[in-house]
Formats: C-alpha cells, sequence, structure tokens
C-alpha cells in the first residue's frame, strides 16, 4: 500500500466512500435507508439552494415534489395544493372518466389562496352537524347559504364563536348563524381579497357575485400560513395563468375515451399508470397519444430497469416514473417476485434517462427529507409520494381516530378494496376480472396541511442539499463527487433515534 507523506493518495482510493458509479455496479439492490452520503463542501446559504425542476420534457415546476394518483391521495383539492405550493397532483382514475374529468376541472379552476371546496350548509341544519366537522376535516367554521351549496345565495357563517355556548345542540344554524358579513367581489383577485380580510379581522372572506351568490372563499388561517416562513414556492401554472393540473389512466381502448375527457376539462399532462410499464400496451398508447394530442406531455412507467426505460423513451416518454414494489402499501415484490430496491432503481434508470434529456420521477418508499434528499441526487428530477400525503388535509376522505391517534385512511391501487371500487367504475361493471391483491389498505397519521407540510420539508431538502455542497438539482445530476457508503444494519441503528426510555419527535 502506498503512503504518501502529505497523505494526498489516501483521497484517490475508495477508502473516503466509493462514486454511486462503483456503488451501484456490484449487483445489490439498495433502497435509500441502505445508503449514506458523505458530506461535500459549503460555500453557499441554505436558501440559495435552487430546488427548481422539470416534471417532464416540457414541464418545469419550482418544487420537485408530486402527489401519487391515488384516491385516498390526488383528487381536486390536493391537486390544487400541490400546484400551488409549486410541484403537481395526479388526479387518480379509480372512478368514472366523466367523473375523474369533473375532479380535473375543479382543480384548474381553483385559484392560489383561495379555498378549493368551502363547506356550505343549509340554514335548517342543524349545530350538531358542527361537531363533527372538527375531528373529521380539521376545522368548524362553514358558510350557510340557501340550499346548502356553493353557486347558492350566501345568508350567513357560522364559526366556533357562533355555536360554542349553544347548549341545545339541535339548534337549527339559521338561528345562530352570523349574518352581519363582510364580503368581497367573486372577481377579486388574492391581493384585494387579503387586504380586505386583514381589514376586517374576520376570520373568513366570503366572495360573492353580483347576485350574492357564493363563489368562493379566503380564510385567515390560509392567509396566515402562506405568509409564513419558509415561502411557498411559485405556483405551477399552465399558459393561460391557471393551476397546472396531472391525471392518470390507464392503457386500455376505453382509456382514449376517458383521456378526451381529460383533455376537455383541461389536463396539462398525463400518467399512463402501471405497475410493469414495458408493455406493448404503453407503448401503443404512447403512440396513439402523441398522434392524436401531439401537445400532451405522457409520463410512463412503471419501470425499474434501464432496459424498460430505454424502451418507453424510445416510445415517446416525456418523463419516466420509476419504482416497483417499494411504495409503502406495495406488496408487488412479495406476490409477483418482481421489483427492484429503489434507490438502485432510481439512480440506474435515471442514468439512461437523463442522458437523453427524459426526466425520472421517484415514486414511492418516501417517508422523509432524508429519502428526498437521496433520490434527486441519485438522478431523480422529482419525487412522486402517497403515503407522505396521504394523511393531510388535503387528501379525500375524514380524520378519524384509532387508539387515540387521528388518522386518515390510505390505500394501495392494487389492493382488493381499491380493485373492488375501480371494477365498478373504471371498468363499467365488469366483475368478472379475477383480482389479486398487490397491496393493502391502512391509515396513516394526520400530517396537517401541504400548505405547511411541503415548505418545510423542502427547507429541510434545502439543507441536506447544502450539507453535500451541491446548490442546484442541476447540479446534483452533474455532481461527480458525490460519495455515498452502504451502512450497515448497526449504522442505521445509529442514524435513528436509539438509546432514550422516551422521547418526542416533532418535524418542525
Ligand atoms: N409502483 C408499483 O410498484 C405498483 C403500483 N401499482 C398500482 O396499482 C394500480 C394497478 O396497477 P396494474 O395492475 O399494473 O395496472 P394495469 O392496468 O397496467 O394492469 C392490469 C392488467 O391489465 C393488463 N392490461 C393493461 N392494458 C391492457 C390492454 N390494453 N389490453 C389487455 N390487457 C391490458 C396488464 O398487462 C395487467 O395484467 C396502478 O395504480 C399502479 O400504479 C400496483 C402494483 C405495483
Ligand atoms: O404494489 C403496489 N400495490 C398497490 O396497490 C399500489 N398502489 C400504489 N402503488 C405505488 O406506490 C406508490 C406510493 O408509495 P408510497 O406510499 O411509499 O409513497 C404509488 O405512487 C404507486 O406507484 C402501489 N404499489
Ligand atoms: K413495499
Amino acid at each position: 500500500m502506498a503512503i504518501a507523506e502529505n497523505g494526498s493518495s489516501f483521497l484517490d482510493d475508495d477508502r473516503d466512500g466509493l462514486p454511486a458509479e462503483k456503488l451501484f455496479s456490484k449487483g445489490y439492490s439498495y433502497t435509500y435507508d441502505d445508503l449514506i452520503f458523505h458530506p461535500g463542501y459549503i460555500d453557499f446559504a441554505t436558501d440559495s439552494v435552487d430546488l427548481s425542476t422539470n416534471l417532464t420534457k416540457h414541464i418545469r415546476l419550482t418544487t420537485p415534489c408530486i402527489s401519487s394518483p391515488m384516491d385516498t391521495v390526488t383528487e381536486a383539492q390536493m391537486a390544487a395544493a400541490m400546484a400551488s405550493v409549486g410541484g403537481v397532483g395526479f388526479i387518480h382514475y379509480n372512478n368514472l372518466a366523466t367523473e375523474q374529468a369533473e375532479l380535473v376541472r375543479k382543480a384548474k379552476n381553483q385559484r392560489v389562496g383561495f379555498v378549493a371546496d368551502p363547506v356550505c350548509m343549509k340554514p335548517s341544519d342543524l349545530v350538531a352537524k358542527i361537531d363533527i366537522l372538527k375531528p373529521n376535516r380539521g376545522f368548524s367554521s362553514v358558510l350557510v347559504t340557501e340550499d346548502g351549496g356553493v353557486g347558492s345565495k350566501l345568508l350567513g357563517v357560522v364559526t366556533s364563536r357562533d355555536v360554542d355556548f349553544v347548549t341545545n345542540r339541535l339548534t337549527e344554524l339559521g338561528e345562530v348563524m352570523t349574518t352581519d358579513l363582510i364580503t368581497a367581489p367573486a372577481i377579486s383577485s388574492f391581493e384585494e381579497a387579503s387586504k380586505r380580510l386583514i381589514k376586517s379581522k374576520k376570520s373568513l372572506l366570503p366572495l360573492v357575485t353580483n347576485n350574492g351568490e357564493l363563489a368562493g372563499l379566503l380564510c385567515r388561517t390560509d392567509l396566515k400560513r402562506m405568509s409564513s416562513n419558509p415561502s411557498l414556492g411559485a405556483p405551477s401554472l399552465d399558459h393561460n395563468g391557471r393551476l397546472l393540473v396531472g391525471a392518470a389512466i390507464g392503457t386500455r381502448d376505453t382509456d382514449k375515451e376517458r383521456l378526451e375527457l381529460l383533455v376537455k376539462a383541461g389536463v396539462n399532462v398525463v400518467i399512463l399508470d402501471s405497475s410493469q410499464g414495458d408493455s406493448i400496451y404503453q407503448k401503443e398508447m404512447l403512440a396513439y397519444i402523441k398522434r392524436a394530442y401531439p401537445e400532451l406531455d405522457v409520463v410512463a412507467g412503471n419501470v425499474v430497469t434501464m432496459r424498460q426505460a430505454r424502451h418507453l423513451i424510445d416510445a415517446g416518454a416525456d418523463a419516466l416514473r420509476v419504482g416497483m414494489g417499494s411504495g409503502s402499501i406495495c406488496t408487488t415484490q412479495e406476490v409477483c417476485a418482481v421489483g427492484r430496491g429503489q434507490a438502485t432503481a432510481v439512480y440506474q434508470t435515471s442514468l439512461l434517462a437523463n442522458s437523453l434529456g427524459v426526466p425520472v420521477i421517484a415514486d414511492g418508499g418516501i417517508s422523509n427529507s432524508g429519502h428526498i434528499v437521496k433520490a434527486l441526487n441519485l438522478g431523480a428530477s422529482t419525487v412522486m409520494t402517497g403515503s407522505f400525503l396521504a394523511g393531510t388535509e388535503e387528501a379525500p376522505g375524514d380524520y378519524f381516530y384509532q387508539d387515540g391517534l387521528h388518522l386518515k385512511k390510505y390505500r394501495g391501487m392494487g389492493s382488493l378494496e381499491a380493485m373492488a371500487k375501480g371494477s365498478d367504475s373504471r371498468y363499467l361493471g365488469d366483475k368478472s376480472r379475477l383480482k389479486i391483491a398487490q397491496g393493502v389498505s391502512g391509515a396513516v397519521a394526520d400530517k396537517g396541511s401541504v400548505f405547511k407540510l411541503i415548505p418545510y420539508t423542502m427547507h429541510a431538502v434545502r439543507q441536506g442539499f447544502q450539507d453535500l455542497g451541491v446548490h442546484s438539482i442541476y447540479a446534483a445530476h452533474g455532481n461527480r463527487a458525490l460519495r455515498l457508503e452502504v451502512r450497515t444494519g448497526a449504522a442505521q441503528v445509529e442514524g435513528g433515534i436509539h438509546g432514550l426510555v422516551s422521547y418526542e419527535k416533532k418535524r418542525f
């Protein structure tokens, strides 16, 4: 062993970590937790880290985070929230094509900062109905309109202050609602509406048409969230200044009709949603979409190998979705014996795809900001998450309590439960299909709002990039200086919290 007197030759061998190329050539399937990155040299501030990125060949985002097309993750509210914080949401297709198109339309009609889907009630509804709102939805204010919906005449507002001391919970809302309202015209800009809300000192500012019909809502809580640090990324908007919205489709003939409705609803990008994307079905669907809608970007997948990636890139994919069996609810590797460790899958597919100018979406297995740092530095341009977002206020479904924990339902799209719903609506009542589950159904903890979770998570990701000495995603993809190692089981234990009798883990 040659030892230079000044020690510099040590830096040229493998003692101080391996380059990714070397580590990933050894035939192991690594996942994020198997690996640890070595720190780099810091010569910039955290805030200057640039996380802007490409979702597809043609679509740029300021936040490298997207929500998965799952029926417990992305519907209109999630899609609107994700686009508002600079990412994007893909609306699931476990529903009728008309329902999915309506969700796309609804998300696209949202305006950044305004409440996506204000909860309304009728004057004849009872105070008891407000009591179940707080535990289920996380808030207790409602707008009272003539027929209990948006678009109907606004009559009053009920907040906790109106009902706190009402002992008879069978009292009608019409009797307790506040009718002395401060409203704003439906066409108000966010800036105009915010000024009026702040000046009013109220907690809600309903937007109304000239005829007094409810058209929208701005909340003080949201305003506070948006003005606090860390700041949100610039929203993802289309050419017309409307929120960018994605949607998933399948590869059957009926998906062509579905796609037509989605395009009419204004969808900006679609995902061909499959666990194994290297198929004649995806190849033909890609060719069809490129012929019928040449302007529409298509994400193909899922893939985990270079060979699969090459096929879909050659077939015209504008981005690749990478991950097979890595999802928190996935049982594919157990059931079908195929898949790949997510870190290896992301690294290998990105190596090929990035060299051909096709961005990679690292899909599944993300449960903390460290996993996002790893995915992006291994070559991914964005990360797609299901479980990470399923417990937020913007995910579909109500919260519930179980063993004292505040939870939301989260299920795999290949779970029996999701398939039972899907075969009814997706395949128009085709119940004959033999169903083998490749996913489970469960629950995840309350994560609060996307408007807080994503900015804080992205700030943590920026800190990771700073530690690595990498100032952007672009720089990460060309970083020849990255060194990493495999962590032993004990090193993984050491890297986590250990040796305490009790602790409280607060994320931010
Ligand atoms: N990322 C992952 O590891 C996994 C994800 N999932 C999710 O579960 C859901 C269902 O996934 P898949 O079962 O892979 O859906 P899929 O619709 O791609 O495949 C279902 C079956 O239909 C077949 N098929 C597709 N197009 C066809 C056509 N035109 N003609 C004839 N047969 C056709 C496929 O080969 C497959 O056998 C998706 O949301 C997917 O994202 C499921 C398992 C693993
Ligand atoms: O094997 C599977 N069976 C399923 O039922 C299933 N449903 C979703 N997915 C995939 O998991 C991803 C979300 O994973 P996370 O919860 O880890 O973010 C998603 O984005 C999908 O790629 C499934 N995989
Ligand atoms: K899994």
